[in-house]
């Protein structure tokens, strides 16, 4: 990312948020926004490659490109190594003003919202975006929230937890009644005090249906989110986007209540009905990337130019299709440098700056965001039993089948092989187990990302207390599985060998687990971790040293069992089995193979590894992955 967002002359501000004090009433100071000459530019991907498609089409026979001037007419394509999406656009937004940004599909009204949320992460961005007249610095997000499209709300939380999360997260500093006292404020501002022990809702991970709330109840608890710091600025990405009309009336007569009391709304919308669009104060248009009107008078402004509104006529439909033939026009530019124009001559001119305030917030430690988000995932958890008791159950049966097939082994020869199979299925099962968790990871991640736009938290306390609660269920489906199979098979009878298998199928357990959370996370698909995760499983499974002895693995490959934690992991309860044990032969004269759990072990080529070796390369493993 390459931001330049040029610095006025006023020097920055130093910023401090009301204490305990100012929570009891909303800002009552709301603050003016002011951007100036905001260019957007991004990296043209397509630069190099339709550079030289271009020029092996227009070449001519000699090698002279040819353009205009040439026989061919065609002209030379706009070879630009970026693309402008945004191309120099002001705008002055009002304490206290509700706005709605305007514009066809793909003209840049999300862009220029989330420059002025300073949301944008890539591309060059230059300009001034001032807060009562000047610079605010990174301070800037103390000022604003962001309201996202999507609701992605926790479907087990209450809508009192909710903000209370995030009260607690982003109110670091007010006391506990402090945090209550803002919680229900905000419960009133957004209309649901009603609702404050309503669950969310919403789908669980695993498809369960939990009742909730309404998708215009839920945009309001998202807005009351934003609301919980006391925002001078609320931005709303398209509010109203797939309510019905009366819920998105309630949400638009939420955010008109907001500005009486300071509060700046800047959301942008597609094409609201007329009454939705009659609450927006003032109109910004976007066309193409450029501004071509913001103002309190867009349908006499339109008159001006030509488009007139017929009577009947929605007039946000009618400024949506005047945009789009503005567009269109080859008046279009000529349209941008009136507006323009007329900007630096009035809008500037008339605009005064109002006193300015400060606003400073304190971070949580990460302790205090652990303990926080260790909470919410422990209630998640409880509250939402069907993951893990899918799990649970689903390692009680397969260690009975397990039993079943296996049970009450001996250490004569016609049980060995039955020994090394046992142990083999059960990692190979605690490596497949994860699978049934990735809709589970999925919605974490989603929520994870979207609290994460919002800076809420750091990732490394939100993935410590995930993991700490992932854990639970890690433990009880590992000792489940493997206790009762180790049980029922009649594995070696000792404690200590006991315990220590069982601290070995954890471990796998865990590692795999790590496996799938992490692939989860980087695709981001169902079907791509499952494609990813299933071919990865399956190499693991084929190169752990049982189906082949790993001295038996052909030399060109053979050596990506030492890649592999199923080896390790195979290798240790392997040891942990068989090591100077006395093995039964036969007592009727056919030849004994493996008089001795060392020969087993000398076969397998595991007669190198100590169990507690092999068993430290597992945790190794675990602890190198971990930070993934
Ligand atoms: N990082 C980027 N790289 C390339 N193109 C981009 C990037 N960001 C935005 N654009 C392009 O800029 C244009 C404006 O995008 P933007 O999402 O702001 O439009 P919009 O007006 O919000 O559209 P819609 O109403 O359909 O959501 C689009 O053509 C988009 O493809």
């Amino acid at each position: 990312m390459n931001i330049e967002l040029e610095q006025p002359n006023n020097h920055s501000t130093d910023i401090e948020l009301g204490n305990s004090n100012n929570s009891n009433s909303n800002n009552g100071n709301g603050v003016q926004l002011s951007f100036r000459n905001i260019v957007y530019r991004v990296p043209n991907k397509l630069y190099g490659k339709e550079n030289s498609m271009w020029n092996k089409i227009f070449k001519s026979k000699d090698g002279q490109e040819e353009d205009e001037e040439t026989n061919t007419g065609k002209p030379k394509p706009p070879l630009e190594k970026e693309i402008t999406i945004l191309h120099g656009v002001s705008g002055v937004v009002e304490p206290g003003e509700i706005v709605a940004i305007m514009g066809p599909s793909g003209s840049g009204k999300s862009t220029l919202m989330d420059i002025l949320a300073k949301r944008k992460s890539t591309g060059t961005i230059t300009g001034q975006l001032l807060v009562n007249g000047r610079e605010v610095g990174d301070a800037y997000k103390n000022y604003c929230s962001y309201v996202t499209q999507e609701d992605i709300l926790l479907p087990t939380s209450t809508v009192e937890e909710t903000l209370r999360f995030y009260a607690d997260l982003r109110l670091s500093g007010f006391s506990g009644e402090e945090k209550d006292r803002r919680v229900a404020e905000v419960l009133q501002d957004i209309g649901l005090s009603a609702k404050a022990k309503s669950k969310v809702g919403g789908m669980l991970p695993g498809g369960i249906m939990l009742r909730g709330l309404s998708g215009g109840e839920k945009r309001r608890v998202s807005i009351g989110c934003g609301l919980v710091t006391n925002p001078n600025i609320i931005f709303l990405d398209e509010p109203t986007s797939g309510l019905d009309s009366v819920a998105a009336l309630v949400v638009m007569n939420t955010l008109t209540s907001l500005t009486k009391k300071g509060v700046t709304v800047i959301a942008s919308i597609h094409q609201p009905r007329t009454e939705i669009f009659s609450l927006f104060k003032k109109i910004m248009v976007v066309v193409k990337g450029r501004m071509i009107y913001a103002g309190t008078n867009i349908l006499d402004y339109f008159d001006g130019l030509g488009y007139s509104c017929p009577a009947h006529v929605n007039p946000a439909d009618f400024c949506l299709d005047s945009a789009v033939a503005i567009g269109e026009s080859s008046r279009y530019l000529e349209i941008c440098d009136k507006w323009l124009q007329h900007w630096e001559s009035e809008v500037i001119a008339n605009t005064t700056t109002p006193d300015h305030i400060t606003k400073k917030r304190k971070k949580p430690s990460f302790s205090y965001q652990f303990k926080i988000l260790l909470h919410r995932s422990y209630k998640d958890f409880w509250r939402n039993p069907g993951n893990f008791g899918a799990r649970s159950i689903t390692a009680v049966v397969v260690g009975l089948l397990f039993g079943a097939c296996f049970g009450g082994l001996t250490t004569s020869q016609n049980d060995i092989q039955k020994i090394i199979g046992v142990i083999f299925f059960l990692i190979s099962g605690l490596n497949l187990t994860p699978f049934t968790s990735i809709s589970l990871f999925l919605s974490g991640r989603a929520l994870f990302n979207a609290e994460r736009a919002a800076k809420i938290y750091h990732p490394f306390p939100y993935f410590i207390a995930m993991m700490l609660v992932e854990f639970i269920v890690v433990f009880v489906v590992a000792i489940a599985l493997g206790g009762i199979t180790y049980g029922i098979a009649n594995l070696r009878a000792d404690v200590g060998r006991f315990f220590f298998a069982m601290m070995v199928y954890l471990f796998v357990h865990i590692l795999s687990d790590l496996c799938i959370i992490w692939i989860t996370n980087t695709t981001g698909t169902s079907d791509h971790t499952f494609a990813i995760g299933s071919g990865l499983s399956v190499i693991y499974q084929l190169f752990a040293g049982f189906f082949v002895p790993v001295q038996q693995l052909p030399v060109s490959f053979g050596w990506l069992h030492y890649l592999n934690p199923l080896y390790y992991g195979f290798a240790s309860v392997m040891v942990n089995e068989f090591e100077d044990r006395e093995l039964i032969c036969p007592t009727d004269g056919t030849p004994c193979l493996f008089p001795n759990g060392n020969d087993v072990l000398k076969y397998y080529g595991l007669d190198h590894w100590t169990r507690g070796n092999a068993f430290g390369v597992v945790v190794m493993v675990l602890f190198t992955r971990s930070p993934d």
